[in-house]
């Protein structure tokens, strides 16, 4: 199976920057490097669009997004996102793209301080990917991944919970 990775930062990616005192979004992909090597059923297409904390992100932003998904020859995408404003980009996109099976994801707690979260949201959306699903934009966090807005942000357990 192909996937394309559409890499936009969130605290999925972030790395404590010693000199700074502060964790960081970097401009690489080391975080997904790490998760991808191992499997190795997957043929990957990783790619880094945007390098934000999704609290910056602008409307231009969220068009670069759109437009990688629209040009990409792909029908498996998984976007990494931060957590705060996924559910605006996936709003965003929802109406504008057709035909490809879209997978949102992130982490509450950076790959770099701790591989778990990252790794288990990252996998479950290759696994989904795997299924024979429909067509559409789906989020993957916390063991769960469905249409996208059923997915909700709950900041009280610092955890995605499925709308009721
Ligand atoms: N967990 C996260 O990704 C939160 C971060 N502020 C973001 O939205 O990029």
């Amino acid at each position: 199976m192909k996937i394309t990775v559409l890499n936009t930062g969130g605290t999925f990616n972030k790395r404590y920057n010693p000199i700074k005192g502060q964790l960081e979004v970097p401009t690489d992909n080391i975080a997904l490097d790490k998760i991808v090597k191992s499997c190795h059923n997957v043929q990957f297409d990783i790619k880094n669009i945007v390098s934000k904390d999704s609290l910056d992100f602008t409307q231009e932003d969220r068009e670069t997004i759109l437009k990688e998904i629209q040009n990409s020859t792909s029908e498996n995408i998984i976007i990494i996102h931060g957590t705060d404003t996924v559910d605006l980009t996936s709003k965003f996109i929802e109406d504008k793209i057709q035909g490809k099976k879209i997978v949102f994801t992130g982490a509450m707690v950076p790959m770099s301080i701790d591989e778990v979260e990252a790794t288990m949201n990252f996998s479950q959306a290759i696994g989904f990917l795997n299924a024979p699903i429909e067509n559409g934009i789906y989020l993957s966090m916390h063991g769960v991944v469905v249409e996208h807005s059923k997915l909700v942000k709950d900041r009280s357990v610092g955890q995605f919970l499925v709308k009721n």
